[in-house]
């Protein structure tokens, strides 16, 4: 059996290829995500996801470089009920109740999943009579979370799926996407919450500028910056102290602590336990937030690099 969800190839995507300015929303994207993978697709506004995700979604054409879901084209993938998708917003009719809205959609599948059990999966079953406008932000999303678990899709694409949800909401939504992604389903989902890649999937894939800057498991991702914050404690410890061990930034010194950054905590860890009176040492790896902002600056400058 093929193990590949879908794979891209050199893909490129440009609006407005005629006018004097071309929007070249992504540019040579290629990747390929296995079945059973939880990837997050990360990276800031316009960085390119939606495009790259709707064009999974067969809504838009590449203009160059191929796309295959499940072997296929996205087309046939969707005629099979093998792909589905929560976007961002839209889609929904207002004065239809929740359990219509669902049933009404199931009605347009050969075998769909029961509407109930939709419902319940998604959460939503005390909402079955409840009009479309009288749900909230999050109550909505996850109908159209229910709707796309109708045809029992192999792969799910969420584009941000928590976009207008408070914590808790956030929290349940993504403890049921747990669930469905036990039973075997390959999600892709779109976020700028580096949180939420970080906490929920197992690789990332970060884009910025239509290309692709780091790609790998979560942990992975997060190493990439190299930088790590060393903590340690030590009694009325001065700046200058800590100047000697080697690239120390971001000093923050309180009470009886110090913690500052380094691109070579072991060789800091070695200086401050043998020739300091620094005990209790940490090192922590940079957060995703870091990693994000130095690939981002070290994608810049490629780029600015390869236009120059
Ligand atoms: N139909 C279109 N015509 C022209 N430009 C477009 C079109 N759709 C998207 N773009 C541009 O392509 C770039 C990528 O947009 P895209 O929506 O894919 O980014 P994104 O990463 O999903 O951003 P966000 O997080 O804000 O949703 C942006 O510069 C956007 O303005």
């Amino acid at each position: 059996m093929n193990d590949i969800a879908l794979r891209l190839t050199n893909v490129n995507k440009t609006f407005n290829v005629h006018s004097a300015e071309p929007v070249r929303a992504v540019r040579d994207l290629s990747l390929t995500i296995n079945r059973g993978e939880i990837v997050a697709f990360l990276g800031p506004n316009g960085a390119g996801k939606t495009t790259s995700l709707d064009m999974v979604l067969g809504l838009t054409e590449p203009t160059n470089g191929t796309i295959e879901v499940f072997g296929g084209t996205p087309a046939k993938a969707i005629a099979a009920g093998r792909i589905s998708a929560v976007l961002q917003s839209g889609g929904l009719l207002a004065d239809l109740t929740v359990g219509e809205t669902v049933r009404m959609i199931a009605s347009l599948y050969a075998n769909p999943l029961a509407p109930e059990e939709a419902m319940s999966r998604a959460g939503i079953t005390k909402l079955e009579k409840r009009r479309v406008s009288k749900c909230s932000g999050g109550e909505q999303q996850r109908l159209r979370f229910a709707l796309a678990l109708l045809p029992e899709p192999d792969l799910l694409i969420l584009d941000e799926p928590t976009a207008g949800m408070d914590v808790n909401a956030r929290q349940e939504f993504w403890k049921t996407m747990r669930q469905e992604a036990r039973g075997g389903r390959t999600i892709i989902f779109a976020t700028h919450y580096l949180q939420e890649a970080d906490e929920f999937a197992e690789r990332i894939v970060m884009i910025a500028a239509g290309q692709l800057i780091a790609d790998g498991p979560t942990a992975e991702i997060r190493e990439l910056t190299g930088a790590k914050t060393v903590s340690v404690r030590w009694p009325n410890v001065t700046e200058a102290d800590l100047e000697r061990l080697p690239g120390v930034s971001d000093v923050v010194i309180t009470d009886d602590r110090a913690e500052f950054k380094t691109g070579d905590a072991d060789a800091a860890a070695r200086i401050l336990l043998t020739e300091t009176p620094a005990t209790d040492l940490e090192i922590r790896s940079a957060g995703l937030d870091a990693a994000f902002t130095a690939l981002t600056e070290k994608a810049k400058e490629a780029s600015a690099r390869a236009t120059n």
